[in-house]
Order: C-alpha cells, then structure tokens, then sequence
C-alpha cells in the first residue's frame, strides 16, 4: 500500500513531535506537507525533517489524504470552516485538539471521516501514547491509516466512547508536563542538598527513564515496584511516608480531575 499524504495545520509544538517521531521512523518527508501562520515554524521543519512547507491551508490540504488540524481548540472553528471547500470528499480528518467534539468538527468541515486523537509529545522520540476515537464516516482503511500514523511515533489506544478522550488528555495528553514538573522538583531538591545542577539533572532523568523502563519490562505492577525499593527502615520509606502524608496521591487525583474538567469544558465553550 502506498503511503498516505499527510498535512498538517497547525505546525506548533504537538506537530513538530509527530513530525518528528514520523520521518525518523521512516515516513518519506515528500509525503508530509505541514502549514501555519508562522514562517518560522514551516522553515525549522523543512530544515530539520524536509517536509514540504505551504503557508496556505487551502493549498496544503488540496491533495492530502489525511489532515491532520493541529491548531489550538480556540481557532479550530474558522480553521475547520476555511478548508471545507478544499479537501477531497475522501480525506481522513485526525484532529488532536484538547476538548473539541467531533460534531463540532464535522459541523464546521462537513460531513467527512474524523478520528480525533488525543497524542503526546514524547511522539517526537517514538515513545508517544495516543488515544483514538473514530465517527462512523471512517471506514476501516481510514483508521488503519489513522493507526499506521500513531503507531509509527509510539503506542496507541483505540476507545470505545469519545468521552474517553477527556481522561486520555488528563493521563497522557497533559501526562508528559507533570513528570516534568515533578522532575524540575527532584534536581531543585537536590540542588538545594548540594548536588551541582548537571549531576542532579543527570541523576533524575536516568532514574526517570530507568524506572519507565523497568515498570514496561515487569511482570509485576508498580506499587510492587516501589515496594521493592523500600527497604523496612530504610530511606525511601521516610521518603514515601513524607508524599503520604502529604497527601500526594490526592493531589495528583485532584489535578487530573481539573484536567479532565478543562477538557469538557472547552467543548462547551467552543462546541457547536
Ligand atoms: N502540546 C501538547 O503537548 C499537546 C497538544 N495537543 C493539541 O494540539 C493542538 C496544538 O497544540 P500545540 O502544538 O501545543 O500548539 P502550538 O501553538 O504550538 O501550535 C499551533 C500552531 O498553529 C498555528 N496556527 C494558528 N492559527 C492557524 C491557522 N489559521 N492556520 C494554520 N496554522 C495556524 C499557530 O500559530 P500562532 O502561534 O501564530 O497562532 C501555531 O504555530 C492543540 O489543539 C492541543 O490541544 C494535544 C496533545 C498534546
Ligand atoms: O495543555 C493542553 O491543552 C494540551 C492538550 C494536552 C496537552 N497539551
């Protein structure tokens, strides 16, 4: 089977890592057609991956088989509504945006085949996770094609209702920011307890990527995981009681529920 041609709206941070993740997986650049109102994105694109620039979105959708709207879920409405004169009848639309419904969507650009996918950024290095969810319009080719495209830049996850998209966005969506958060307080901490920046950034991502690591290639889950490395009257159990205690896991609940809820209500706020 050929390859799709793929373009792009929207060539920000999300498309930059799908973009990425796919033409070092081997997608031929030639095939990858990516537009947006900042020259600058299209030109570190092209130089860095060789995909084919257009700053018209009509022109750039012209031949796609698959469009991907990667712009923020406050433009999608005119976006949308500015290609629907353009594409082919046959086009696969692929919206990652956070919140906006597929019947927005194919209100504002017709009655086409819609996945919307709820990606991540670690796609740029092949590690990405993506929840799917496809309308009836999307024939099996179509989500094939969708899959194959997700597939290449990590895991994917096909649901069984779009409402699950919004707990998607809240687990691995927005996931990547709060391990990042969480690694901006373990170098701070130990910084703040003498390590030099550079070895407290070293150590933290190691053992960031050594744990991933080790949770995916375990026969056993992660709280037995963790259990294994608290030793009785060791360190880290002074360290986990301390998250204990201050209540870290509801904390982490509460954030994902706001997430979650951001998610709903930006599809009532910018919904048909
Ligand atoms: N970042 C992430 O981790 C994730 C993001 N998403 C979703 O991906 C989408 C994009 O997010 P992100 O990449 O972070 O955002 P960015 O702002 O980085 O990228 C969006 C790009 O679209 C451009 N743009 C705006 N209007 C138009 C237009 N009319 N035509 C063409 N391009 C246009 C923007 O230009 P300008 O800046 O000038 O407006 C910007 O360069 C969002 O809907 C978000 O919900 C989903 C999962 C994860
Ligand atoms: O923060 C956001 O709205 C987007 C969607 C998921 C990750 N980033």
């Amino acid at each position: 089977m050929s390859k799709a041609k793929i373009t792009f709206i929207g060539a920000g941070n999300m498309a930059a890592s799908i973009i990425g993740g796919l033409v070092k997986k081997g997608y031929p650049a030639d095939h990858i057609t990516a537009s947006d109102l900042l020259q600058d994105n299209l030109d570190r694109l092209q130089g860095e991956f060789g995909i084919i620039p257009q700053a018209d979105n009509a022109l750039a959708v012209k031949d796609a088989d698959v469009v991907v709207l990667a712009v923020k879920p406050q433009v999608m409405k005119p976006v949308a509504e500015g290609l629907k004169a353009h594409l082919k009848a046959d086009s696969l639309i692929i919206s990652i945006a956070a919140g906006i419904t597929i019947d927005s969507i194919s209100q504002w650009i017709g009655d086409l085949a819609i996945v919307r996918c709820m990606p991540n950024t670690p796609a740029l290095v092949q590690t990405g996770a993506s929840g799917l969810y496809a309308n009836a319009a999307t024939s099996e080719a179509q989500k094939q094609s969708a899959d194959e495209i997700l597939s290449a830049v990590g895991i994917v996850e096909w649901l069984e209702s779009e409402a699950l998209l919004d707990p998607v966005t809240a687990v691995s969506g927005s996931g990547p920011a709060y391990y990042f958060l969480m690694m901006e307080a373990m170098i701070d901490a130990g910084v703040a307890q003498g390590l030099s920046r550079a070895t407290a950034t070293q150590l933290t991502l190691q053992t960031a990527l050594g744990a991933a690591q080790l949770a995916q290639n375990s026969d056993v889950d992660v709280a037995e995981l963790r259990r294994r490395v608290t030793s009785p009257k060791g360190t880290t159990e002074q360290a986990i009681l301390s998250f204990e205690r201050d209540g870290l896991r509801d904390t982490v609940s509460r954030a994902m529920q706001a997430c979650t809820d951001r998610s709903i209500e930006l599809a009532k706020e910018l919904g048909e």
